[in-house]
C-alpha cells in the first residue's frame, strides 16, 4: 500500500542561491498519482529529491505516513526514484539489471525470479530479458528501469520526467504503462514533467508550480475550467488560452459590457453572479481569457441568447493534421502572463449570498456621483468594422467549411459563459471568484 506524502511549508534554498522552493504545503493521498507540472526551472526536481531524501530541507516538514521524514536516510523512506536519464548496469542482462534490488536485499531466488517475470510481462518486455542494456532501444532500456524500480514494491514511486527522452509515439505509450503498473501496485506516485499534456492525462490530480510557488492543485478537470489565475490558465491547454487586455463598462442605467479594445461583448441580462461581481472591476485594467471553445465562426444572426457578436481578420492559419487553428485579430492588445506575486491571504472570502452582494454594489453604484457614470456605448461595432491593434490575438479552431484565406474577415459568435476574466495580479476573477475585492 502507498504511504500518504506530507509537505507542510517546505522550502528550499541552494547555498549561494535563490530560493528554489517557497513555503509549499501539499497532502499526497495513499495511492493517489500526483503530477508536478511547472516550466523548466520552477523546482519540479528539487521538490522529489527532499521526498526521496537526496536534498536537504531547508524549511519546513516532510511527513511520510504521519511520520517526520526531513531527516530519515533514503534507504529508509520506501521510495523509488526514476530519472530521464536512468543508468542500467551495462554489463548485467536486462533480467539481472530488473533482480538486483532484491538480489542486494539477498532475497529467495525464486522470490527473485517470480517478481521479474511478473515485472517483465506487465511492461511487455519479456522476450528481452536476456539481452544487455547496449542492445536495447530507449523505451525498452525505460521499461526495464521501470521494472527495476517496481520489482522491490515501493510504497512510493518518484518520476522524474522519465519519458522526456523518448519520441511522442513511444511516450504515450509508455505512460499508459506506467500508469497501469503504479496503478497495480498500488504505490503513491509523483510523476515530474513540464508536458501540460502528459499531466492531465496522467494526474489524479495535478500541481502546477511556478518559481518555487505552488499555484493550485487540483483534478485536471477543474485546472482547465476554474484555474487559479492567468498562469495556470495558459499553462494548460492546448492550444493555449487567448490573454487580451480589457475593461468592464458598467452604466448604472445600461448593460453590462466587457470591452477588448476596437470591440465590446454585451453581458446577457439578468447577470449571473458571476458577471455581477465584474460591476466592482470597473475601471480596473484586467485580462480576459477566451478558450477557443468559447468562440465559433458563424453569422450574427444565428447568435444563442448567450453568445455575442465579434469581427475577427484571419492572421495567420496554423494546420496542425487533426485541427487547424485561426489566429485572428480583433482589435485587442494580447496580454503576457503577469509576473509571479508570493501569494498573500485572501482580501475577502468569496463567500455570502449573491442578495447580500447585490445590496452591496448598488450601495456603491448609488455612491457614484454622476460624472462617474459612464454613458451606454454601443456594445459591439457592426460586422463591417475593421479592428485596428496587433495581430492575432485570438486562437480559434476552423470549423470543417475550409480554410479561410489571411486577411480575410469572418464573424465570430462568443460564449460569453465561457469568458474568464483575471485581475492585473493574475488572479482569477471570473468565474467562480476566489477572492472578492472591497467594494
Ligand atoms: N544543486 C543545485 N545548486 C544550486 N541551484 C540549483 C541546484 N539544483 C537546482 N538549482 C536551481 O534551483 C531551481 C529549481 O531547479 P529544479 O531542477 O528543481 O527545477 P525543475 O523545475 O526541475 O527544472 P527542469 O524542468 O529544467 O528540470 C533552479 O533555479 C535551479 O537553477
Amino acid at each position: 500500500m502507498g504511504s500518504t506524502i506530507t509537505l507542510h511549508n517546505v522550502a528550499k534554498t541552494y547555498p549561494g542561491g535563490q530560493p528554489a522552493l517557497r513555503r509549499v504545503s501539499l497532502t499526497v493521498a495513499a495511492g493517489e498519482f500526483l503530477v508536478l507540472l511547472g516550466p523548466s526551472g520552477c523546482g519540479k526536481s528539487t521538490l522529489l529529491r527532499m521526498i526521496a531524501g537526496l536534498e536537504t530541507i531547508t524549511e519546513g516538514e516532510l511527513h511520510l505516513d504521519g511520520t517526520l521524514a526531513n531527516d530519515l536516510d533514503p534507504s529508509e523512506r520506501d521510495t523509488a526514484m526514476i530519472f530521464q536519464s536512468f543508468a542500467l548496469y551495462p554489463n548485467m542482462t536486462a533480467a539481472a539489471n530488473i533482480a538486483f534490488p532484491l538480489a542486494v536485499q539477498k532475497q529467495d531466488p525464486a522470490l527473485v525470479s517470480q517478481r521479474v517475470e511478473s515485472a517483465a510481462h506487465a511492461l511487455g518486455i519479456g522476450h528481452l530479458m536476456n539481452r544487455l542494456p547496449g542492445r536495447l532501444s530507449g523505451g525498452e532500456r525505460q521499461r526495464v528501469a521501470m521494472g527495476r524500480a517496481t520489482v522491490r514494491r515501493p510504497s512510493v514511486f518518484l518520476l522524474d520526467e522519465p519519458l522526456s527522452s523518448l519520441d511522442a509515439r513511444l511516450r504515450t505509450r509508455l505512460r499508459l504503462e506506467i500508469l497501469s503498473t503504479v496503478r497495480k501496485s498500488g504505490a503513491t506516485t509523483i510523476y515530474v514533467t513540464h508536458d501540460q499534456s502528459e499531466a492531465m492525462a496522467l494526474g489524479d490530480r495535478v500541481a502546477v508550480l511556478r518559481d518555487g510557488i505552488l499555484q493550485q492543485v487540483d483534478t485536471p478537470r477543474i485546472l482547465y475550467t476554474l484555474p487559479a489565475n492567468a498562469f495556470v490558465a495558459s499553462f494548460v491547454g492546448t492550444p493555449r488560452i487567448s490573454l487580451i487586455h480589457g475593461t468592464v463598462h458598467a452604466p448604472i442605467d445600461g448593460a453590462m459590457a466587457i470591452s477588448l479594445g476596437a470591440q465590446q461583448l454585451s453581458l446577457p441580462m439578468p447577470l449571473s453572479r458571476d458577471h455581477q461581481m465584474l460591476r466592482v472591476m470597473q475601471g480596473s485594467p484586467l485580462l480576459i481569457g477566451l478558450r477557443p471553445e468559447a468562440v465559433r465562426i458563424a453569422e450574427h444572426t444565428r447568435a444563442t441568447s448567450f453568445e455575442r457578436p465579434l469581427t475577427g481578420i484571419v492572421e495567420h492559419v496554423e494546420f496542425q493534421g487533426h485541427e487547424t487553428l485561426l489566429h485572428l485579430t480583433v482589435g485587442g492588445r494580447p496580454a503576457d502572463v503577469p509576473d509571479q506575486t508570493v501569494p498573500g491571504p485572501p482580501s475577502r472570502p468569496a463567500r455570502g449570498s449573491a442578495a447580500d452582494l447585490a445590496r452591496r454594489l448598488a450601495q456603491r453604484a448609488a455612491g457614484l456621483s454622476p460624472w462617474q457614470r459612464r454613458p451606454s456605448e454601443p456594445h459591439h461595432p457592426p460586422a463591417t468594422a475593421v479592428p485596428t491593434g496587433p495581430r492575432g490575438e485570438l486562437v480559434v479552431r476552423a470549423g470543417n467549411g475550409g480554410f479561410p484565406q489571411r486577411g480575410r474577415h469572418l464573424p465570430l459568435l462568443i460564449d460569453v459563459r465561457g469568458l474568464f476574466v483575471f485581475d492585473a495580479r493574475g488572479e482569477r476573477v471570473s468565474p467562480d471568484p476566489t477572492r472578492i475585492p472591497d467594494l
